[in-house]
This record gives C-alpha cells, sequence and structure tokens, in this order.
C-alpha cells in the first residue's frame, strides 16, 4: 500500500492551522458578488426599481423565465440541520456551518455551480420540511447535507414531493453513487460477481441504509447484504434500536456481531464512525477483500492498519490523503451541474445509476497527458490502488454532467433538454478553474518526492508556521535559519510546536559547514571586491547567503525567503551565491488567477527595461514555465498599441521581440505586439484576423518590469484577482522570494513551488 504512516506524522493539517485558515480575511469561506455592475444611477434603476418590475412581470406570467432573469438556474441551497456533522455526530446546526460552507466551495470550485449554506435550527423532521418546502423558488436545486437517519429520510421523501426542483440527501444518495462507482471497478479488479458476492455495511444510518439500496438495486442478492449498527446484526426479528428503514435490510442469520458478519466477507462498507473495524476482523475476511472505510474524517480503519495485516485488500477511505478516495465530493457537484443544465425536476434513479457508471468508467480509461498532470505526474493505471478518479481529475466536470444530463432527458425530468450534448461536454470542460489542479499537482509531487527546503528567516513567526504546515502536509524537510533559543522563545509565545520530526534549526555562525560556505563565498566574489571576511560576515550574519549557499552545496534543496527583505535586496543576496541556468536568464513570472481564469504574466520581477533581445528571452523562459505548469502556451507580447498602431518607440521594441522569436524559430504560440484587451478579448482578436494566437493569450509577456508589476498589482487589489509571485524562473537552483507582507500560507505555497522546482 503505497502510503504514508500518517499516524507517526501526526495529520496533514493542525488544529491551529484549521482554524486560522477559517478565521484569515473575512472569517468563512465565501462572500457573495454582484454580477452587474451598480455604479451609476441608470445601474440603480435597472438592478432595483423602476427597471426590476420589468423581470418581476414577466416571470409572474411565465415562470420560467426566472431562469433568465435570476440566479435560480445556477443556485444551489446546502441545508442542514447539524444532526449527523460527517462522523461526529449530532454537534447541531451552527456547528454544521462550516461543514456547509465547504460543500458550497466545492460546488464552485469542482463545477461552477453557485451556492449558499443554510442551517436550520431543529431536529424536527415537520418543522424541518416546513422551513425548506418554502425555499423553493429560491433555488434549482437542493442539497441536503448531514441530516441523521431516519429522520433524513422522511425529510427528503416529504420535500421530494412538495417540491419541482432537484432535493437531494447528499449523504444517502451522492455517497451510495460514488461506492457503487468503486465497488463495480473492485469486484471487476478481483473478478467477483454482484449475484454471488457478500457485502457488510457498518453503519445503517443516511449513508448506509441508501448505499446498500443501490448495491441491491445493481444486482446484490439481499440475503449477502448485512447491515450492522452500533447494536450489532440488523437480523429478522430484532427489536432495539430498529427502525422501518432498517427493518427493510434485515436478515434471517444466526450471525449477531460486526465481528460474526465479516467472517469471510468479501466486501464492507464503513459508514458508521472512526474505529469501528479492528485488524481481527479485517483478517477474518476473504481472499482480496474490499474495505471501504468511508467515515469521516477518520475511518473506521487505517490503510496502514490494513497493509499490517494484509496485502491483497482493495483499500479506500473518504479521506484525499490516501489513494481510492469515495467520497460523496465526486459526485454532488457533477450531478447538479448536469441536473441545473437541463433545468431538472428531480434527481431519479436512472441520473443517479448514469453518474455511478459515467465515474467508473473513467477510471478505467487510459488516462491522457494532460490529465496524468491531476495525478502527480504518475499516470495512474486501473487497478487496487486506482478503482476511482481523485477529485482534481480534470475530467470529471465533462464525463459526469453529460451523463446526468442525458439520463435526465432519457427519462423525461429536463425542462430544458440539451441539443448538442458535444458542445455541451466542451463548455464544460471551459467552467473548471486550472489552476488549482495546478497546484494540487505541485503538492502532489512533492509529496512523492520529499524535499529539504530552508526557511531562511527561521525567527520569523509566520515563517515558522509556514515550515510546520510544510512537514505536517508531508512535503518532506523544513529547515530554520536562525537562533535557536530565539526560534524557541518565539514558537512558544506564538504557540507554534516545532517540536516534531522533520523540523530543523541551522544557527548559521555554529554550522559545521560555516567554513565551507565562507570558501564557496569568497570564491565567487574575491573578484567583485569582496575579501574573505567580507564573505565570512556574509555567511555568519546575513540567512540569505547561508541559505542560499546551503543549496548550491546541495545540503538542502531549496530556498523560501523574502518576509524581512524587500524583493530586490534579497534577490541580490540570491544572485551573489547563485547563478542562472545556463543558456537561460532569471525572470520573474507572476500566476494571476481572474474569475476563473489563469494568465501568466511576465517579467515581473528582473529587467527594469528589457531591450528587444531580452524580451524575447523573456518570452522564452515564461513559455517553458508556462507548459512546465501545465498550460500549452498562447504568448502574447503586450504593448500599448497592436500592431502598428499607434506607432512609438516602446512599441517598436517589442515588435522587434517578435522579429526575433520568429528567426529563433521558437516551438510556442507568439504573436504581438498588442494591447492587452486584444490578448485577453477573443472577439477583439478577431479583428485581427492574421493574429497567429489560436485564441485568447494565457502568456502576457510585459514591455518593461514597471507595467508588468503595476498591472498585476491593480488586478490583485482592484480585480479580486488572486496573484501567485512573482516566481524566480530561470535559476541555477531552485529559490523563492515572497512579498514582506506574506503569510504561513502564501509561504508554503512558495515552498511547494520552490521544492517542485527541485524535481526528481
Ligand atoms: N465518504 C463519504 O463520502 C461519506 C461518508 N459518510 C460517513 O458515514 C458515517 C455515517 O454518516 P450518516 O449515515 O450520515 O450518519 P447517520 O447518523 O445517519 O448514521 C450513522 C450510523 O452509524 C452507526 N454507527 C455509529 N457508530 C457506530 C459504530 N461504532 N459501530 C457501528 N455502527 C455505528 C449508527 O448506528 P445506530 O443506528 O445504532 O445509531 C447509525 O446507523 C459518517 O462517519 C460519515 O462521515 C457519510 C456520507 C458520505
Ligand atoms: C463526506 C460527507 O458528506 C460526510 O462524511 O458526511
Ligand atoms: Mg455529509
Amino acid at each position: 500500500m503505497p502510503v504514508k504512516d500518517t499516524s507517526e506524522q501526526g495529520p496533514s493539517v493542525s488544529a491551529q492551522e484549521a482554524l486560522e485558515f477559517h478565521s484569515m480575511g473575512r472569517p468563512g469561506k465565501l462572500e457573495i458578488n454582484p454580477t452587474k455592475p451598480m455604479a451609476t444611477q441608470r445601474d440603480l434603476s435597472l438592478a432595483y426599481s423602476p427597471g426590476v418590475a420589468v423581470p418581476v412581470k414577466a416571470i409572474a406570467e411565465d415562470p420560467s423565465r426566472a431562469f433568465d432573469y435570476t440566479t435560480r438556474g445556477n443556485m444551489v441551497a446546502v441545508i442542514s440541520n447539524g444532526t449527523a456533522i460527517l462522523g461526529m455526530g449530532n454537534l447541531g446546526a451552527l456547528a454544521s456551518k462550516p461543514v456547509m460552507e465547504g460543500k458550497a466551495v466545492l460546488f464552485k470550485r469542482f463545477a461552477d455551480v453557485d451556492s449558499i449554506d443554510l442551517e436550520v435550527d431543529t431536529e424536527d423532521a415537520d418543522e424541518f420540511v416546513n422551513c425548506v418546502r418554502f425555499l423553493g423558488p429560491s433555488f434549482g436545486g437542493i442539497n441536503l447535507e448531514d441530516i441523521k437517519a431516519p429522520e433524513c429520510f422522511i425529510i427528503e421523501q416529504r420535500l421530494r414531493e412538495l417540491m419541482d426542483i432537484p432535493v437531494f440527501h447528499d449523504d444517502q444518495h451522492g455517497t451510495a453513487i460514488i461506492s457503487a462507482a468503486g465497488l463495480i471497478n473492485a469486484l471487476e479488479i478481483t473478478g467477483r460477481d454482484m449475484k454471488t458476492a457478500k457485502l457488510v455495511c457498518n453503519g445503517a444510518g443516511a449513508a448506509g441504509i441508501a448505499c446498500i439500496e443501490l448495491v441491491k438495486a445493481m444486482g446484490f442478492s439481499p440475503q449477502n447484504v448485512i447491515l450492522c449498527d452500533t447494536k450489532g446484526v440488523v437480523y429478522q426479528g430484532r427489536e432495539e434500536g430498529m427502525n422501518q428503514w432498517k427493518s427493510a435490510h434485515a436478515v434471517k442469520t444466526d450471525k449477531r456481531t460486526l465481528a460474526e458478519a465479516l467472517d469471510g466477507a468479501d466486501i464492507v462498507f464503513g459508514l458508521s464512525a472512526k474505529g469501528a473495524l479492528t485488524p481481527a476482523m479485517i483478517q477474518s475476511m476473504a481472499k482480496d477483500p474490499v474495505i471501504f472505510a468511508m467515515a469521516n474524517p477518520d475511518p473506521e480503519i487505517t490503510p496502514e492498519e490494513v497493509a499490517e495485516i494484509r496485502t491483497d485488500a482493495i483499500m479506500a477511505t473518504g479521506r484525499s490523503d490516501y489513494p481510492n478516495q469515495v467520497n460523496n465530493v465526486l459526485g454532488f457537484p457533477y450531478i447538479f451541474r448536469g441536473a441545473l443544465d437541463v433545468r431538472a425536476t428531480t434527481i431519479n434513479d436512472a441520473m443517479k445509476v448514469a453518474a455511478a457508471e459515467a465515474l467508473a468508467a473513467l477510471a478505467r480509461q487510459d488516462v491522457p497527458d494532460d490529465v496524468a498532470a491531476a495525478y502527480q505526474g504518475n499516470r495512474p493505471k486501473f487497478g487496487r490502488n486506482y478503482i476511482i478518479p481523485v477529485p482534481f481529475d480534470p475530467r470529471l466536470i465533462s464525463a459526469i454532467p453529460v451523463a446526468v444530463a442525458k439520463a435526465a432527458m432519457d427519462t423525461g425530468v429536463a425542462r430544458r433538454p440539451i441539443l448538442d450534448m458535444e458542445k455541451y461536454a466542451q463548455e464544460l470542460s471551459a467552467r473548471r478553474d486550472p489552476i488549482a489542479s495546478t497546484l494540487q499537482r505541485i503538492y502532489d509531487r512533492v509529496r512523492r518526492q520529499p524535499k529539504r527546503v530552508v526557511f531562511a528567516e527561521g525567527e520569523e513567526e509566520q515563517v515558522m508556521r509556514a515550515a510546520v504546515s510544510y512537514v505536517n502536509q508531508r512535503l518532506g524537510t523544513a529547515i530554520l535559519v536562525g537562533r535557536e533559543d530565539q526560534i524557541k522563545e518565539t514558537a512558544r509565545n506564538a504557540g507554534v510546536d516545532l517540536n516534531k520530526p522533520g523540523i530543523e534549526i541551522i544557527n548559521a555562525r555554529l554550522s559545521r559547514r560555516n567554513a565551507v560556505y565562507a570558501d564557496y563565498l569568497y570564491e565567487r566574489m574575491q573578484r567583485k571586491g569582496y575579501l574573505f571576511r567580507d564573505c565570512q560576515r556574509l555567511i555568519n550574519n546575513d540567512r540569505n547567503h547561508f541559505a542560499a549557499t546551503m543549496v548550491a552545496l546541495g545540503d538542502a534543496d531549496a530556498v523560501v525567503t523574502g518576509v524581512t527583505r524587500n524583493y530586490s535586496t534579497a534577490l541580490d543576496d540570491i544572485r551573489r551565491v547563485i547563478d542562472a541556468k545556463p543558456g537561460h536568464r532569471v525572470i520573474g513570472a507572476s500566476i494571476v488567477l481572474a474569475r476563473g481564469r489563469t494568465v501568466i504574466v511576465a517579467d515581473t520581477a528582473v529587467h527594469d527595461m528589457p531591450n528587444s533581445e531580452q524580451i524575447a528571452d523573456i518570452a522564452e523562459e515564461v513559455a517553458n514555465f508556462a507548459r512546465r505548469m501545465g498550460y500549452e502556451p498562447r504568448v502574447a507580447m503586450l504593448a500599448y498599441s497592436t500592431f502598428g498602431h499607434p506607432p512609438g518607440e516602446r512599441s517598436e521594441r517589442v515588435m522587434e521581440a517578435v522579429k526575433i522569436l520568429d528567426k529563433r524559430r521558437v516551438d510556442f504560440e507568439y504573436d504581438g505586439e498588442m494591447a492587452a484587451d486584444v490578448a485577453l478579448n477573443a472577439k477583439l482578436m478577431r479583428q485581427y484576423p492574421f493574429c497567429r494566437l489560436s485564441g485568447p493569450a494565457n502568456v502576457l509577456v510585459m514591455p518593461a518590469f514597471h507595467s508588468a508589476s503595476i498591472a498585476t498589482k491593480m488586478l490583485q487589489e482592484l480585480g479580486g484577482s488572486m496573484v501567485i509571485g512573482p516566481l524566480l524562473v530561470g535559476l541555477n537552483k531552485p529559490v523563492q522570494i515572497v512579498s514582506l507582507n506574506a503569510k504561513d500560507s502564501d509561504i508554503v505555497n512558495m515552498a511547494a513551488i520552490a521544492a517542485y522546482s527541485a524535481g526528481s
């Protein structure tokens, strides 16, 4: 089992990190933004009174117009009363809010579905139904979440009858769909037949009951499916802790305990609570057991525990940090996407089965190159450790909604059928935001090949937090440079626990490599006006010089710095120690994420006023960088003019750079000079039919540092874009410099990017 023992290293995120993540900036995980301009008197007159009266009347006359004039068609409510929050039990409506906000942002992130969380403070099924039933006009769908059984069955059934939009209890059907998909594949790999395979489901609540209903509908024999709960086996005649939903699955058997039920069983579904399965139980299962321990956040048994006793198991959990994540996140965003796009009145069984089959089929397909990127650069192959795609698989967004939409149309519940499915699939792919999978890929690759990263400013609190996070995320070793006493005191005061494997502290002055580093620096600097004692002082007192030398001499893999020095000072320090890669030019590239679109901008850090030759070099360097990040570059050489108009000296430099690239016969798309709006807007670009870019640019080469810096900072401050970088590209050893006000999360992202560049 290719997993690390996380129990030894602690969880991948600490409690403190989780709280800080939720409280940083605006508390919580989502906000609402208007989609129409709201600037002038005219805007107000249109958005509100009197203009708003017009769509009101139109909708009153024809309710379907609400899909044209309001958010309804793309809006899902995530609704809970907090009675079964993950596997943590009944902690109440308010405590469920972080999970519901989380589901809402996953809707957005994975399928571009807008979503809002609603926490309803009642455990009474009738009250809950009465609260939700009247909300129908606001939403295109209702995702019920973390409501305990048996009330969830009553609530969902009633709401489905009362509402004319999809009502979907995710813990029931989402889980059933994903586990069914994984099961189809696990059965194939282990050569089992549904008709004869024996399955035990531990947990007879929302998820457990729905999962066994679906497996029986798929072909499992009812007498081969044993349900268990806290009282043991649900057998015919049992009276304690029963309800009608459990009774429907009670079997005639002498077995009374989970251990007895599992003896000789082929498959176990854990939909109960942490630790409910013991190694002895797993040991007693049949050859090639299929173990889906799906309780969250901690599974019924861990993959490490199983690996200790069996080598023949197919193991899945609900978590993202092990192979085979069987979690409803693979389903709900895409199922609703498909349902909303055909304005479905419901999500019926045919749509659920279609989703399960599409998901199962995806894992069996060969993984194309651009998808392999989402799998840690490790092309997965259908088999024991890959029975189901990962949530970051970019194919999910087109495969699942298409299957769901088709099934809705075939079963007559689509109010607006899709006529061109191929075009629909293409539009779906355009909805996904590639940068998140890019960062995920970076993290995953580093996790597979952990690296030693030097955090040069080890005495700073946010740097320590970043180092802890780096280690907790199993990215490798974090080396904090600084005075040990000082670091420990700051850590103590800030409540940061540095006492864990993987964190090292190095005091430059006391390092046993100190003399070697000073010699190295002197060798480089002696003809640049530096005496030996200048170099010794730099190694002793300047953490950037010390950290960079560690990496230059192979004592560490990468450096991250920048919170205590301005960018150019830190870069000068680093450049005294590390050269450009032979044949390369050092540049800064910034990744800008704006409204679901990603563009890479260069040079945002190094060349103040590049000449044409340098602009051409920058274009080559950033195009290579874009490829490494998983994008096929379409490079726009930007200026204030477009193809010669208006003329001017600055634009001429850019025109000349384009000619230089022509001579170099580079292997990527580029053109210019052009203005930023032409580069980014397909319609404007079409006014220049000779333009050689095949679509809007995803790489922008700026005419000078000042315009690059001004543009990216304005995007960040005014446009609400996320800007990662400037990232240093072209250095011989990986170093990244963060900005002066960087937070721990920025620092750890940069550390991961630096570690990624350290390669294999
Ligand atoms: N991976 C995934 O995608 C998903 C995972 N889950 C996980 O499934 C679990 C159950 O969720 P849900 O069905 O919504 O909750 P419910 O509250 O509806 O049901 C919980 C069920 O688990 C049983 N149970 C609890 N502890 C144990 C135990 N130690 N041994 C045996 N049975 C136990 C309860 O028994 P009793 O009836 O006797 O009280 C009950 O039947 C949670 O851990 C949740 O995180 C849920 C949805 C999706
Ligand atoms: C994943 C999920 O929905 C749960 O564990 O409840
Ligand atoms: Mg849930």
